[in-house]
This record gives C-alpha cells, sequence and structure tokens, in this order.
C-alpha cells in the first residue's frame, strides 16, 4: 500500500458541493451518481491525495468497503458514506415544491449587520463542569477535568433543573449612589479595604484563540512574565515541572496551563484567565483552547472578549494546517466576528523557529494569503485589523521590539502598543445590569464568575437570577489580584458572593440582572441566521432539525421549528423557503429546550447573538430578532426576599 493510502490527508471531513451529487428519490437507498466535475477538495491538491480521493468516490470500487475501513480508523476521511444510508428525510431543492415568490415581512436586522461589532461585548458562562480556570499565578491550580483520552467535542448543557420561581417585584428600586456613598463612609473601616475600581485604567478583555500548538498560552504566559506578574521561584518550578514531563520548552505556557491533563497532554483545555495592564487598560486575558473538541469553551471564552488575538504560527507546514486543511484558525476567526468581535490582531508567531527564521517574506505571505479570508468570509474590517510578528518564547515584539538585527524590516508597534492603541468599548453605567455566568463554585455560599456585560453592579444590592427568577443578594464583589470592590462596571470581569436561598443551584448560563430591569428568559424566538458549511450528512436545515445553541455563555439544545425565508444578501432580497443549505442565510423561529437569558439583539447585541453547532461543527451563526415571551408565572414569595 502506497504512503497516500496509509496517511489520510489531514482533513476532518470532505468538503463536497452537494451539487455535485444527482439522487434517484424513487430508489430505496439515494445512490450517488457523479458528475463529470472533478472535485478536488481542501487538502487534496497533492495528487496522491487526490487519487485517493477520486478512488474512493467511485462507489462501484471493488475496493471500496476496505477503504472505507481502512480510513475509517483514522477517523479523518469519512467518505460520505451517508448518501448510501440515509437515516434522515433528505430534501433537496429540486424536490421541493415551486418557491413562492412571496415576499416576507422585512424583519431581519440589515443586510451587513454580521460585521456588527458590539458595543460592550457579551460574556460566555461555561457549563456545570468547569470550562474556565482562573490563573493565581504561583498557586498550583489542580482541578480534575474529566475528559476522555482522546477528547470528542463535550457538550455541556445545562441539567433540566429550573423552575421559575418568583416574578412578583414588590421592592423599591435600588438607589446605587446612595449605596456607593454609604460603602465609602463604611470603606476605611473594614478588615480588608474595600476599594473602587482602577478609574483611569479601563477594564477590557481579550480573548488568544488560534490552531492547537500555534502557541496561545506561550504568549500569554511571556505577557504575565515580561509585565511582572510571575516571580522567579515560579519560574524554576515551572521549568521543572516541564523538564519532568519531558515538554521542557512548554514552561511558559505551564503559566496558563494548569491542571495536571492540560500539562501531560500539552494542551489547553479551559479558557485562562489572567490580569495584566498597559499603560492605559487593565487587560483580562482568555485563554482560549485551539483544539477543535473544546470549541465550546472558546466560544464562551471568545463571547467575553471585547478584542482577540489570533495567533498563527509560522512554522513551516504549521500555518498551513492551521488555515487550509481543516484546522482551527478559519473557525476561530470567524466565531470571534460573529460574536461581535472586530477589533483583532493577528499575531504570527514562532517567528524565532529555524523554518522562518523571522523571514518578512513568511511574514507577508501569511498576511497574503489570510487577509482575503478575513475581510470576505468573515467580515472584519481590515482597518481594524492588525498584523504583528512575534516569538512567544522568546518576548520579541511583545513589550520590547525586536532587535533590528534579527529582522530589520520590522519597524511597526510592539503587541503592548498595539493594545495600548485598541478603541475602548462604549459602555454604559446606566444600562440595565447583566452579569451572564462564567462558571460558579460553593465556598460559604455561591460564588459566580462573570463578566458585567452591561450596568454597573454594586456590593449590598439586591438582584435576580434569570432565567429562574430568584431573588438574591450581592455579599462581596472580588476584582483582579483578589481586590475586594465597592462596585464594578460594564467590562470588569469579577467572583460575586451571591446570596440566594441553599437549594437554589446556579448555572452557567443564568444572567444576573437589576431586580426592576430583568433579561428576556424565552425558550422561542425568531432569528436572522447565516448558515455556514452544514454537516454532510445533514445538508438542510428544516423544521426539526436539532442542533445545540450557544448564546452568552449559555449552552442549551434547540429544534428549529420553521424556516421562514431564503435572504438573498446581494439582491437585498427575501423569498419564501422551507429549507436552508451550506453558506445561505435564512430567517427562522428556533426552540431551546429550556429558557435562556436572551434579548433581541438591537437591544443588546451581547445577548442577541447565538452560535449553532451540530456534531461539533459550527453550522450557523444567528441574531435574535424576537422573543416569544413564557407565559407568567403566577406570583410567589420567594425565600431569600424575607
Ligand atoms: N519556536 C517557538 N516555539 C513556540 C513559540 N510559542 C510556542 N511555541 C511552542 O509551541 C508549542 C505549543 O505551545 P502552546 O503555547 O501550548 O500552544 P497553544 O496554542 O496554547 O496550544 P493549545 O492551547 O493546546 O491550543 C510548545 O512546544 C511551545 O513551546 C515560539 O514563539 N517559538
Amino acid at each position: 500500500m502506497s504512503n497516500s493510502e496509509q496517511t489520510p490527508p489531514q482533513q476532518s471531513g470532505l468538503n463536497v458541493n452537494a451539487a455535485e451529487f444527482n439522487f434517484n428519490l424513487n430508489a430505496s437507498e439515494f445512490v450517488p451518481s457523479f458528475g463529470t466535475t472533478q472535485v478536488n477538495p481542501p487538502g487534496y491538491e497533492n495528487p496522491s491525495y487526490q487519487n485517493t480521493y477520486l478512488y474512493n468516490q467511485d462507489p462501484q470500487n471493488m475496493y471500496y468497503n476496505q477503504q472505507y475501513q481502512q480510513y475509517g480508523q483514522y477517523g479523518q476521511y469519512e467518505y460520505p458514506q451517508q448518501y448510501y444510508n440515509l437515516q434522515q428525510p433528505y430534501y433537496y431543492p429540486e424536490n421541493q415544491p415551486p418557491e413562492e415568490p412571496e415576499e416576507p415581512e422585512d424583519n431581519t436586522i440589515s443586510f451587513s449587520d454580521f460585521e456588527n461589532s458590539r458595543s460592550s461585548k457579551p460574556k460566555v458562562t461555561p457549563g456545570p463542569k468547569l470550562g474556565f480556570k482562573s490563573i493565581n499565578v504561583g498557586e498550583e491550580v489542580r482541578q480534575v477535568v474529566e475528559q476522555e483520552e482522546a477528547p470528542k467535542e463535550e457538550v455541556k448543557v445545562a441539567p433540566k433543573v429550573r423552575k421559575p420561581v418568583i416574578k412578583s417585584i414588590t421592592e423599591k428600586p435600588i438607589d446605587k449612589a446612595a449605596l456607593i456613598a454609604k460603602l465609602r463612609e463604611s470603606a476605611a473601616n473594614e478588615e480588608q479595604p474595600l476599594v473602587e475600581p482602577d478609574k483611569i485604567k479601563e477594564p477590557v478583555n481579550i480573548v488568544f484563540i488560534g490552531h492547537v500548538d500555534s502557541g496561545k498560552s506561550t504568549i500569554c504566559g511571556s505577557i504575565l512574565l515580561l509585565s511582572g506578574k510571575v516571580d522567579q521561584r515560579i519560574i524554576e518550578t515551572y521549568e521543572q515541572e516541564a523538564k519532568r514531563l519531558g515538554r521542557d520548552s512548554w514552561w511558559l505556557a505551564y503559566i496558563m496551563d494548569q491542571t495536571d491533563e492540560e500539562r501531560e497532554k500539552g494542551i489547553t483545555v479551559e479558557v485562562g484567565k489572567a490580569f495584566f495592564e498597559t499603560p492605559t487598560k487593565r487587560f483580562s486575558i482568555l485563554d482560549a483552547p485551539g483544539h477543535k473538541a473544546y470549541v465550546p469553551n472558546m466560544i464562551g471564552g471568545a463571547s467575553q472578549a471585547d478584542y482577540a488575538s489570533l495567533v498563527i504560527s509560522a512554522r513551516i507546514s504549521e500555518f498551513e494546517t492551521g488555515f487550509d486543511r481543516g484546522g482551527q484558525t478559519r473557525e476561530h476567526a470567524m466565531l470571534a466576528k460573529s460574536l461581535g468581535i472586530s477589533n483583532l490582531i493577528v499575531v504570527i508567531n514562532k517567528m524565532d523557529d529555524p523554518s522562518v527564521n523571522w523571514s518578512q517574506d513568511r511574514f507577508e505571505q501569511i498576511k497574503r494569503e489570510m487577509s482575503p479570508f478575513l475581510s470576505e468570509k468573515c467580515k472584519y474590517d481590515l482597518s481594524q485589523v492588525h498584523w504583528i510578528p512575534i516569538s512567544g518564547i522568546s518576548g520579541a515584539n511583545i513589550i520590547e521590539r525586536v532587535k533590528p538585527e534579527t529582522a530589520p524590516w520590522y519597524n511597526g508597534p510592539t503587541l503592548f502598543e498595539i493594545f495600548d492603541s485598541l478603541p475602548l468599548p462604549v459602555r454604559s453605567a446606566e444600562a440595565p445590569l447583566r452579569i451572564p455566568i462564567l462558571d460558579r463554585s460553593k465556598d460559604q455560599g455561591i460564588i459566580i464568575y462573570g463578566k458585567v456585560e452591561s450596568g454597573q453592579v454594586v456590593k449590598g444590592q439586591r438582584v435576580i437570577v434569570m432565567p429562574i427568577r430568584i431573588k438574591g443578594e450581592i455579599v462581596e464583589i472580588i476584582g483582579a489580584e483578589e481586590s475586594r470592590l465597592m462596585y464594578a462596571n460594564a467590562g470588569e470581569n469579577v467572583r460575586i458572593k451571591l446570596k440566594v436561598p441553599e437549594e437554589v443551584e446556579i448555572q452557567r448560563g443564568f444572567t444576573i440582572c437589576d431586580i426592576h430591569d430583568v433579561c428576556h428568559a424565552a425558550q422561542e424566538f425568531s432569528a436572522d441566521v447565516q448558515l455556514l458549511d452544514l454537516l454532510e450528512e445533514k445538508q438542510v436545515v428544516s423544521a426539526g432539525y436539532q442542533c445545540v445553541m450557544h448564546a452568552h455563555t449559555a449552552v442549551e439544545e434547540c429544534e428549529i421549528l420553521e424556516i421562514t425565508a431564503l435572504i438573498d444578501v446581494a439582491r437585498k432580497k427575501k423569498s419564501k423557503t422551507s429549507f436552508g443549505r451550506s453558506n445561505q442565510r435564512i430567517l427562522m423561529r428556533v426552540k431551546a429546550e429550556e429558557e435562556i437569558c436572551v434579548e433581541p439583539f438591537t437591544k443588546m447585541n451581547q445577548l442577541g447573538r447565538f452560535t449553532l453547532r451540530d456534531e461539533g461543527k459550527t453550522v450557523g451563526l444567528g441574531k435574535i430578532i424576537e422573543i416569544v415571551e413564557a407565559a407568567e408565572e403566577a406570583p410567589e414569595e420567594e425565600p431569600a426576599n424575607k
């Protein structure tokens, strides 16, 4: 057997256009007949792979089964067997009744809106098992992560334990200014003083995304090291541990990757979180996992961020694997944009690698190849995309500019200079309070983690937890570096001690709201959805299609109730339809299995976006148009209020 047969291409699945096949719908099985068009999907450009691919396309081929099993072992090359053995009803446009040229009501958000940035961004809560970890540099955080050896994408849908408890609001609206004034008076008498958040440096959040092993954790580790957040003693411990695990070069990544599993496997699983400052901003770093099995955690991290650093390995073949051959570079870039991030820093890393040697040609080649994808496919405005060559390992170009003798061609800003120049998100303390819960734990009460997405939260404030409609009280607000805060404004990443009745189970995706201005808790809504490449075995989305919805920090199973229109973006026209296919834009009605906290996109875009994922693949990016409200519960007194 030739090498090409033994080593299937780095392809997570063939991207075969359905139009290449003609189906005989009268046959008991759908048998594809192949046209004359030769399909060379990405990853099959190599002639030997093309041969393998074409060879396997022939359903008559006597070696088909043998080949299928062979590739099945690798779990990479999924021959489209589903075309032979369809379990699901399967519709193609030719078999649909003719479309009625009826124009549905124009209720889309806009035709160019998938590039809208958020004014202040949503944050996402991880599921019942942690998808998030807080980095306490110098303190070993050993969390048991229940993951399989070969990780499959986990879908941490919240358990079904939600029961609306109260809806009646009898309390007076809170005067936050008076509460803060009182806290100021008593602040000095506190054993551990209460402080106000830094008013000079704005809190901002940056997520590091990109293909697995591109160097995200190493760069984050370097940032913390160079900004003085890690001391020499800790570094020595990490160096020793990296050596012990036979991963000498990974010690910088260990600053962020703190669980045993992450260190042993050399991959990030949970979103690591840490803080650093530049002259004008206070940054929360979110180090997202690059492995495709952990995309849900990546979505959680990215949905909290104001900016994204898309890390690319410049090492020969690593850029190509991440970008061209089904890697996570494209998916992460697109997800970040769909989550409202418009300021993107493309960090071209590993420039020190001997295969790159700070080559300007390699830097320019990556920029040239990625730019059309970022602007045309993801809809980034290239004037908001920054490009920088760095070495995460040596720290070159992070705070200090790379030496002129190393890269005489680069005279642009350092990474920190770019960080400092990024525009601040627009936020208002007057807006309604929204803190989507990213994670929670128990420590003499309930501790929740999350970003203040909108509004202001004050110590002592009474709040309501949606969608369970439970009232509670903010007992403690902990900011960066364990500071005890009087209040936190939008943008702050905080840990909050929350007083709620003991029996209440707080879950990721729940949202803390002002008591008199709660968010919507809804199961059903209409949405404007951009479909991406659908699964090979489910190439049509229609009523009954089930998948998983990620909205800010919430993850919920959902079902499409109805497709109402197909949008022709180029012609700015809509036509009635009952199904959607890959890369089409459609209007739909969708129903989540449980209530989730959402808002119409036009009201609060942070809570108005969602991502649809099916079998580990992102299949759609949506914006909520209209919410179908749940029926009002009969008012009931809740114990926390007594
Ligand atoms: N030569 C060189 N190697 C690097 C650089 N940055 C990271 N690496 C190496 O690349 C490997 C992966 O680094 P990580 O920082 O764990 O990569 P990651 O993107 O965080 O990985 P995941 O989070 O698992 O996706 C490690 O062996 C690092 O030492 C760099 O600037 N130069």
